[in-house]
């Protein structure tokens, strides 16, 4: 059995995590308003008096709501904070950023809106009551974190009391997700769930929906045995009892989690971190499958099980281990398909179809845009690949589509779904794809670490970005600068510098000086630059002497940019640095707006390219969207379209597009054309004889004030997410950031200089 146990992803400290919820606008939710209220007629559409209209035809039709409001789209994710995580009862305030967090996985996974409410009492009536006039504000209710026995109260109760999905995400969500993994680690191991020997520590809403589950399932209920922090629920036991655990008390002599577990075969853990001793777990029966979910820290870690066990099959709740047995992979897809059909309830049906479809999805072959989201390993179903990771892009097809074939088999839909193929292609472009290609970047830097040098060292967000690539395992860091003002800087502002793999080079007592400004005279000596000059540069400016860095291969990549604008630091780097050899230096946006991912270019280098520029830029843009895992769909911008208005400006890209017809290039092309044209298939279908296939998905700007201005402008008053401009086309990896870069936009700069160092 194949013991990968090592943690497979990014620990974080205690001071990013505090810093990353406190960047920018406090908190991780917004509220964006979808239409537009600029003018007086926008007002008066949408607040008095046009809104009466929406309000009468709901009055006089409820269903009318998912057609004029956000409703069928919106889950409420509520808690009162008696069970956050596996921390406690630590109220309902201190739940917010759990609460904030899921509505945001919503969001992020299936493009499901959703909102946190806190709700501050420990008292079930009062927390029904609150919840239960809720009803007409959401499509959904997503119940967290709230702790046994009230818990299963509560959600009974809503159920019977609202005609909108109620769903306790730790008791269902859990169930489904252990389940599913569960179904896989019994088939590796050759298992019959009728046999089965299995053990649940916890025996609040995680554990007893998870044992109900199972039992559902197959499992036989003498064969399962729960445990809490009295020990055993056996037969006649009256000490911290309550009906819910008496349901599944068994007849044993066992009264302690080790008695129980003695020759187990399954260890479910939903109660608290170092539950699960080493002891036990070598006590266990041949191949044991141990499920340590409490979060943020398992039962027992997956380090510890390796010590003593060589054949055990490991999960745990967190996402930085194999194995990651989460709700996460549930709520948002279930919820999904729930919505997508109007479900009235999410019954025990549309929960086992999730699990099973959970299940299937593990044991296919992973095609190659989906491999990018393991790390770049291409899994196989076995021991270490029991169930999909969240950011597998296949869940949101499979997940909601199971769920809402069964809400309509089982008569729970409200608006039945005709054409389910469509409904999966729908499906499938909710996904946010930037996102995925920046998981995929790191995770490949993940397995092949590079040493990156931030040239400006001194800064403080230079040094977080550091830190922070260092924590993210992404390699080495490289912080240049004077020693002792890096230190006091960092000190100054409470950060951590004493990291393995971060490392400080100060240029000017570095013993490599004398071989970079031989390397710098030796380029530059017939370009007007005396010995005494590259001397000076390589001492005192810190780009020269990272650029030799990477040129000498005494680093990977360099990322600046902070304290120097964009083209004189780019202007430095390329003394040292040139294009590699048939390509053209480039710089490519990345516009993320509303779920759709354009590539623009060029926004970085060339001022005023000639159709031959023009041409080549395209290809260096199609090649780059290629290894960011885009078919690319090229539109050659201009403010006319296929001739019309002509001017000398539309003249050069109509003659860059015929020099690619020219070069048969292989790739989708065409132009000139105006950005909606490009973009909409509206303004698109007007020209039935384009050659693109469908919208562009990468723009190709007629000179770089064009490009750079409306990447600016969607940036800045479109709301769109713009990473970059990167640079594209040089020898070596190079990225440079903007003068108000934040620490994160230098780390991902880090991460796709390192990525590129690898390409
Ligand atoms: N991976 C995942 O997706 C999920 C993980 N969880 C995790 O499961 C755990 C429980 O959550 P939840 O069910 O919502 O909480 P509850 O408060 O409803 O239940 C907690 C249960 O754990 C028991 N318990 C606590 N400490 C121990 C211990 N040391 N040994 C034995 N039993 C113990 C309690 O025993 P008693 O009844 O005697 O008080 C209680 O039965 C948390 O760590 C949570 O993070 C929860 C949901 C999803
Ligand atoms: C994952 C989750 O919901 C929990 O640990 O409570
Ligand atoms: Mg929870």
């Amino acid at each position: 059995m194949a013991r990968k146990t090592e943690s497979s992803g990014p620990s974080v400290s205690p001071e990013e995590a505090l810093e990353f919820h406190a960047m920018g606008r406090p908190g991780k939710l917004e509220i964006v308003a979808t239409k537009p209220m600029a003018t007086q007629r926008d007002l008066s559409l949408a607040y008095s008096p046009g809104v009466a209209v929406p309000v009468r035809a709901i009055a006089e039709d409820p269903s009318r709501a998912f057609d004029y409001t956000t409703r069928g789209n919106m889950v409420a994710v509520i808690s009162n904070g008696t069970a956050i995580l596996g921390l406690g009862n630590l109220g309902a305030l201190a739940s917010k950023p759990v609460m904030e967090g899921k509505s945001v996985l919503f969001k992020r996974f299936a493009d499901v809106d959703s909102i946190d409410l806190e709700v501050d009492t420990e008292d079930a009536d009062e927390f029904i009551n609150c919840v239960r006039f809720l009803g007409p504000s959401f499509g959904g209710i997503n119940l967290e974190d709230i702790k046994a026995p009230e818990c299963f109260i509560i959600e009974q109760r809503l159920r019977e009391l609202m005609d909108i999905p109620v769903f306790h995400d730790d008791q269902h969500g859990t169930a489904i997700i252990s389940a599913a993994g569960l179904i896989n680690a019994l088939a590796v191991t050759g298992r019959d769930m009728k046999t089965t020997r299995m053990v649940c520590n916890g025996a609040g809403a995680a554990g007893i929906a998870c044992i109900e589950l199972m039992k559902a399932m197959g499992f036989a209920p003498e064969n399962v045995i729960l445990c809490d922090t009295k020990g055993v629920v056996y037969q006649g036991r009256t000490e911290g009892m309550n009906q819910w655990k008496s349901a599944h008390a068994v007849k044993t002599e066992a009264r302690s989690l080790a008695e129980a577990l003695d020759g187990a075969d399954v260890f479910l853990g939903l109660s608290a971190k170092g539950a699960l001793t080493p002891a036990m777990v070598q006590s266990m029966a041949k191949n044991p499958i141990i499920f340590a979910m409490a979060n943020p820290d398992p039962e027992i870690t997956p380090e510890e099980v390796a010590e003593i066990r060589t054949d055990a099959i490991m999960a745990t709740g967190r996402s930085d281990y194999p194995n990651q047995v989460n709700n996460v992979l549930g709520f948002p897809y279930i919820f999904r398909g729930a919505l997508d059909v109007r479900a009235t309830t999410i019954n025990d049906e549309m929960k086992i179809a999730a699990a099973r479809a959970l299940a299937e999805l593990a044991r296919q072959d992973v095609p190659d845009d989906v491999a990018a989201a393991y790390q770049g390993n291409r899994p196989k179903f076995g021991p270490n690949y029991i169930i999909p990771v969240p950011f597998d892009p296949r869940l949101i097809s499979a997940i909601p589509l199971a769920v809402a074939k069964a809400a309509m088999e089982s008569g729970v839909a409200r608006k039945p779904i005709l054409d389910l193929d469509r409904y999966a292609q729908e499906l499938s472009a909710r996904r946010d794809p930037i996102a995925s290609t920046l998981q995929r970047i790191y995770d490949r830097v993940r397995r092949q670490p590079k040493r990156i040098v931030f040239a400006e060292g001194e800064e403080e967000q230079v040094m977080r970005a550091a830190v922070s690539y260092v924590n993210q395992k992404l390699g080495t860091a490289i912080l240049l600068g004077r020693d002792d003002v890096i230190k006091d800087n960092a000190r100054n502002a409470g950060i951590d510098l004493n990291k393995p793999g971060l490392e400080i080079i100060n240029a000017r007592l570095s013993r490599r000086n004398g071989i970079y400004t031989d390397y710098l005279y030796e380029r530059m000596q017939r370009k007007g630059f005396l010995f005494r000059d590259c001397q000076r540069l390589i001492n005192n400016d810190r780009n020269h002497f990272a650029a030799c860095m990477v040129a000498l291969g005494d680093a990977d990549g360099i990322v600046t940019g902070v304290t120097r604008n964009y083209s004189t630091a780019l202007d430095d780097v390329r003394r040292i640095i040139d294009a590699k050899p048939g390509h053209r230096v480039i710089g490519v946006s990345i516009v993320l707006a509303r779920g759709r991912t354009v590539l623009v270019a060029d926004t970085a280098v060339h001022d005023m390219p000639n159709a031959e520029q023009i041409a080549d830029i395209a290809e260096e843009a199609a090649g780059f969207a290629r290894r960011m895992g885009y078919e690319p769909r090229l539109a050659m911008l201009a403010y006319s379209t296929f001739g019309h208005p002509q001017g000398e400006r539309s003249e050069r890209v109509q003659e860059a597009v015929r020099i690619l017809d020219k070069r048969r290039v292989d790739f989708e092309y065409d132009g000139e054309m105006a950005a909606d044209v490009a973009l909409n298939p509206r303004a698109m279908a007007q020209y039935p004889f384009i050659r693109l296939t469908g919208p562009a998905n990468v723009l190709i700007m007629p000179a770089f004030h064009s490009a750079s201005i409306s990447t600016k402008m969607l940036q800045e008053l479109g709301g769109s997410t713009v990473i970059g401009p990167l640079l594209v086309g040089l020898n070596k990896p190079v990225q440079i950031v903007s003068l108000n870069a934040k620490d994160s936009d230098i780390v991902n700069m880090a991460a796709i200089a390192a990525y590129t160092a690898g390409n």
